[in-house]
């Protein structure tokens, strides 16, 4: 089939790859310049695995291509795809702002065949109706068009996966033609395909990235009270995990969601069921509750570090996962932000094995000092802070840590670290919702206590 892609970000670009890969031919535009000059010359823009050799292949092949004017799509695709991006407003709201300039700039076509125009975007129930209704009132009539919904579930990292080996492939349409013709693109993926009305498959988009949402929150609540009562949280997760019904998922407690989809989609939820009159009070709770955080690991520092306004604290990790190098929404930045404004005297340091991205620098506070390596971070810190879980802090052995730091003090924000090897090679390792185990005292003891011992 001949296709054309509107947005060439991450979901966009591993739309148009993917579906050449698959043997169909694909133009990918997209409205920054910049961008598509990279893309031409084989070079994806940001992070993804796996991703770039799949584009360079395809355009060698001639199945991709990059830069068609939009009012040339229409007329050469049988089928479009929306893939900009649906930004937070102050309120919650997603904009659609960009979802109706790439809209109206999609040309006409004279042969009578109608196309489908799929939104892949992540948009509020309606609005594949609206955009049905706005492009039939442009276009002639000779032009058919069918809207579909067709929700992203892809995931920062794991794109190509997700994109090949999909948990479900959700149909949204209101026409059994357009239904069928979709089918068949998809027919050559293994993931079930689910056909559904426009306004479900739109729902249902929100709706997972909600849902994973409360799971995190509910694992942090669960985190705290496990701290208090002297139980061990991972074991807990791992416990209730086993539930089938429960399942074993997102249920990692830390410093909470960040990233590009699951806050600005939670928000998007409660805002359109505020205006819907259906409240989600429990979403709304899961938001609270991750705004909450930050805050509560400033406060196991200044239980396990007295006077941190003084100290030097190192961070490890910004990123809002592992294996990205995007900062959007990341718990670090809320971290930065309640340390400084609760000890503005403290020094930070921060590592990061994508710290290299010019994103990283540009988005960081000029009063967090970025440093080139760990060992670079964590020389003469007084405790550190490990934020993301990337692997390779895993490694840094116990006597780094001891010959690096000032006092070899780690509060893991990610129950990354194994405490229990470091506790007994002399270091404070206290991770989130476990009593923490002092290389002096081996006995789980009260964060309180560390803070009276030091
Ligand atoms: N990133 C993810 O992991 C992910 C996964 C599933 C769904 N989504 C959703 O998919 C959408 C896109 O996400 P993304 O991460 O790819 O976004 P992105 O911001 O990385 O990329 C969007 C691209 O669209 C381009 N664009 C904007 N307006 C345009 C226009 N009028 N014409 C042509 N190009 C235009 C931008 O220049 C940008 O390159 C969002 O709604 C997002 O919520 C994202
Ligand atoms: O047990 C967990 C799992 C995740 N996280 C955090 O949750 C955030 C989101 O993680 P992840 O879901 O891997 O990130 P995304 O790449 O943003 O993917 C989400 O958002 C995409 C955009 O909508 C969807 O397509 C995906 O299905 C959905 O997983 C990150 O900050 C993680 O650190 C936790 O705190 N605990």
């Amino acid at each position: 089939m001949k296709l054309a892609v509107v947005g060439a970000g991450l979901v966009g670009l591993m739309t148009a790859a993917g579906f050449a890969e698959l043997g169909h031919r694909v133009v990918c535009c997209d409205s920054d310049a910049g961008t598509i000059g990279l893309l031409a010359r084989g070079i994806v823009p940001y992070r993804e695995p796996s991703l770039e050799p799949i584009v360079q292949r395809n355009v060698s092949a001639g199945r991709l291509r990059f830069g068609e004017e939009p009012e040339e799509i229409m007329r050469n695709a049988e089928m479009v795809f929306l893939a900009v991006n649906t930004p937070s407003a102050d309120d919650g709201q997603l904009q659609l702002a960009p979802l109706w300039a790439a809209a109206d700039k999609l040309g006409e076509w004279s042969d009578g065949t109608r196309r489908i125009v799929g939104i892949l975007s992540t948009v509020p129930v309606g609005t594949a109706e609206r955009l049905e209704a706005r492009l039939r009132a442009r276009l002639p009539a000779h032009c058919g068009v069918d809207v579909a919904s067709l929700p992203a579930f892809l995931r920062e990292g794991y794109a190509v996966r997700d994109f090949f080996e999909p948990a479900r492939i959700v149909i949204g349409t209101a026409s059994s033609e357009a239904a069928e013709r979709l089918d068949l693109l998809h027919q050559r993926l293994p993931g079930p395909i689910v056909h559904a009305d426009r306004r479900s498959a739109e729902l249902s988009k929100m709706a997972a990235n909600a849902h994973l949402a409360l799971k995190i929150s509910f694992a942090n609540e669960l985190a705290a009270l496990a701290e208090q009562t002297g139980a061990d949280y991972p074991a807990v997760a791992q416990l209730i995990g086993l539930d089938p019904r429960i399942g074993p998922h997102y249920l990692g407690a830390g410093l909470g969601f960040g990233g590009s989809c699951l806050p600005k989609d939670a928000r998007a939820l409660v805002r359109l069921a505020d205006e819907a009159g259906a409240p989600q009070t429990l979403v709304s709770a899961a938001i609270r509750a991750n705004a909450m955080l930050p805050l509560r690991m400033v406060r196991k520092l200044e239980a396990a570090l007295s006077g941190p306004s003084r100290r030097k604290v190192a961070l490890l990790g910004l990123t809002f996962k592992p294996g990205s190098e995007d900062l959007r929404e990341a718990p670090s930045l809320r971290l930065i932000a309640e340390l400084l404004r609760r000890h503005p005297g403290i020094t930070l340091t921060a590592y990061d094995p994508a710290a290299g991205a010019p994103a990283i620098r540009h988005a960081l506070p000029s009063a967090v000092q970025l440093c080139d390596s760990a060992e670079e971070a964590l020389t003469g810190a007084d405790a550190a802070i490990l934020v993301t879980e990337w692997p390779e802090f895993r490694k840094i052995p116990a006597e780094d840590y001891k010959n690096w730091m000032n006092r070899p003090i780690i509060l893991d924000g990610r129950n990354a670290l194994d405490a229990a090897a470091l506790n007994a090679q002399g270091i404070v390792c206290i991770g989130v919702g476990r009593l923490p185990a002092t290389p002096a005292e081996p006995q789980p003891v009260h964060p309180m206590r560390l803070a009276e011992n030091a």
